[in-house]
């Protein structure tokens, strides 16, 4: 097994080694926010603990269990309680609610670590007995994908965890592509293509605790997409186990032998079987990384600078422009955490006297490859953002981003703890249209959030473009709130995320660009498929998967 569960948290973030570091103005960086959210002092909630777990009743037999213990070995059946709580929610905001107040009425009856040639036998034995099977790679879904369904109706619940399907099968120099079976973690996978002298270059906020399979079950979306392409793109081939039997996509460069089954594969949640193998597209490791900040008077500029980008084909890896609450949010957090010198401070206020104040915005420019491609590519950049209004700020802030990025994820935890909450949503949308969906969405959330606050506390809305195309780009969003009394957590998050959704479909933004459907966002599914849309994929569902036992309550 690739990383061992008992050395992550059940209920958070990644390792329980690991924590974010305030650093030595921790206090400050409290109070901070503190007054930032309006709250005279936190309001305390601690997590509810393994032990006082009441978890559901198993629903499988000892026979059930023996069966599965004969094709993938006794010691790969579990369903002691770490294992059962662990799976039995994601990383989204309301998983967390959820697992923190003890709710796990989602947790699988058994929990099996396969090998690859075993889920077949899986799926045919689940199909015949009528147990739902949930896959499960880091559980990193931030979209309910891989909660059981306790409304589904099945005999039984079984999570199917990936990660001992972690071999890299084959990698093809000449043609830069690979081969892994698909429950390979993020930074098990780099390291065996560096080895190599490759990279896949798909590095996902959640990098380290994610992996390939759920990269493409999800279409995700790494940092770098820019030059490495989402999941979609990436995909060459796929072996995708199911209920009905084994789907083999094709692994060619290209093909017009009909509509291209990767792309039934890429987003397919789990919903339509498993992803055993995969292989994926490579490029050279690049030797130079160079990550550099620009500032703009405002979010109009930064945007017009990033679509010049990549409209001149501009070869950049990240793009990430923060609109002015989210450059605001940031800027406050580092200077509380690192009270700026006098030099800095007489910067600042420079380049407030020039336009760059309430409205300014940082975008944060990465180019990846080799050192001459990058020169180039970096004063093409600088160029454009010069044409825009736009300050290069040089490598600082760039370094920091992109030091900071996988550690981020783990403020979450003691925000949750002293009753603050912290959710995000992503969409994408044309670039004609991307300022009214960011203001509809802002204003959507922000709005749904007031009504639930008390007297003085207020909400932080903030979003960043994360992700830029010829034709458009996506737009990521954060809020952070004060939770509701306890008891009232769960309908105020269901509020702000049912004003956003709704702002999102009603302003010409896709559902999701790169966190998936999973269960959270199936009630707006039909309004971007359509009917039709929706009864296609019910169909190809109906097909690979007849009794639905495959992750129910998800997609379709
Ligand atoms: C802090 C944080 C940051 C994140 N940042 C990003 C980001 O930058 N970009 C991004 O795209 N996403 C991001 N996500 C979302 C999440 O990490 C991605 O959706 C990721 O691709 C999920 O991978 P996983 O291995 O954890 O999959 P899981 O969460 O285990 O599963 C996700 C879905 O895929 C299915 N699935 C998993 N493995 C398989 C398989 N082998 N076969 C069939 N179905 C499978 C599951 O059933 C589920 O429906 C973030 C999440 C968190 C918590």
């Amino acid at each position: 097994m690739a990383l061992d569960r008992r050395t992550l948290r059940w209920n958070g973030w990644g390792s329980h080694d690991e924590a974010f570091e305030f650093g030595e103005h921790a206090d400050a960086v409290w109070a901070w926010l503190r007054a930032e959210l309006g709250l005279d002092a936190f309001n305390l909630r601690p997590a509810a603990t393994l032990d006082s777990l009441a978890l559901p009743e198993p629903t499988l037999d000892a026979d059930a269990r023996a069966a599965l213990e004969r094709i993938v070995g006794h010691q790969w059946v579990r369903g002691d309680r770490y294992e059962r709580a662990f799976h039995a929610r994601g990383q989204s905001y309301h998983d967390l609610l959820l697992l923190r107040a003890g709710d796990v009425a989602t947790a699988p009856d058994l929990v099996i670590y396969p090998r690859a040639e075993q889920v077949q036998a899986v799926l045919a034995w689940a199909d015949t007995a009528g147990v739902a099977v949930v896959p499960y790679g880091g559980g990193s879904s931030v979209v309910g994908g891989v909660s059981g369904d306790p409304a589904s109706g099945r005999e039984g619940l079984v999570t199917l965890d990936t990660t001992r399907m972690n071999r890299l099968l084959e990698l093809d120099e000449a043609s830069h592509t690979a081969t892994f079976e698909a429950g390979i973690y993020g930074p098990e996978l780099e390291e065996r293509l560096g080895a190599r002298g490759f990279t896949l270059g798909h590095y996902p906020q959640s990098f380290e605790f994610s992996t390939l399979g759920g990269w493409i079950a999800a279409r995700g979306a790494g940092q770098q997409s820019g030059r490495y392409g989402k999941a979609e793109h990436w995909l060459v081939g796929a072996k995708l186990a199911t209920p009905t039997g084994v789907l083999r996509t094709g692994s060619f460069p290209a093909s017009a032998a009909g509509p291209d089954f990767n792309h039934l594969v890429a987003g397919s949640e789990g919903a339509l079987g498993v992803i055993t193998e995969a292989t994926v597209k490579l490029h050279r490791a690049p030797s130079v990384h160079d990550y550099r900040g620009c500032l703009f008077p405002d979010f109009a500029h930064g945007l017009e600078a990033v679509r010049a980008l990549v409209q001149a084909e501009v070869p950049v890896a990240t793009v990430r422009l923060s609109d002015p609450s989210e450059t605001s949010f940031f800027a406050e957090f580092t200077r509380a955490r690192k009270p700026p010198s006098t030099t800095r401070r007489v910067a600042g206020k420079a380049l407030e006297a020039m336009g760059y104040a309430a409205q300014r915005c940082v975008l944060i420019v990465g180019h990846e490859g080799e050192r001459g491609a990058v020169e180039v590519a970096h004063a093409r950049t600088n160029a454009i953002v010069r044409r825009n209004r736009g300050i290069p700020l040089g490598r600082g802030a760039g370094q920091s981003w992109y030091s900071d990025r996988f550690a981020l994820p783990y403020i979450r935890d003691p925000l949750l703890d002293r009753g603050v909450a912290v959710d995000t949503l992503e969409t994408s949308t044309a670039w004609s249209n991307i300022r009214r969906l960011h203001k509809a969405v802002c204003e959507a959330i922000a709005s749904a959030a007031n009504e639930t606050l008390r007297g003085g506390e207020r909400a932080m809305v903030m979003a960043h473009v994360s992700h830029a195309y010829l034709d458009g780009a996506s737009l990521y969003f954060t809020i952070v709130f004060p939770q509701a009394g306890v008891g009232s957590e769960l309908r105020q998050w269901q509020g702000i995320k049912n004003a956003a959704c709704e702002a999102i479909i009603g302003h010409g933004g896709t559902i999701s660009h790169h966190h998936g459907v999973g269960s959270d966002h199936r009630p707006w599914l039909a309004a971007e498929k359509g009917e039709l849309g929706v009864r296609l994929l019910e169909a190809i569902k109906g097909e690979l998967d007849p009794k639905g036992i495959m992750n129910p309550g998800k997609l379709v």
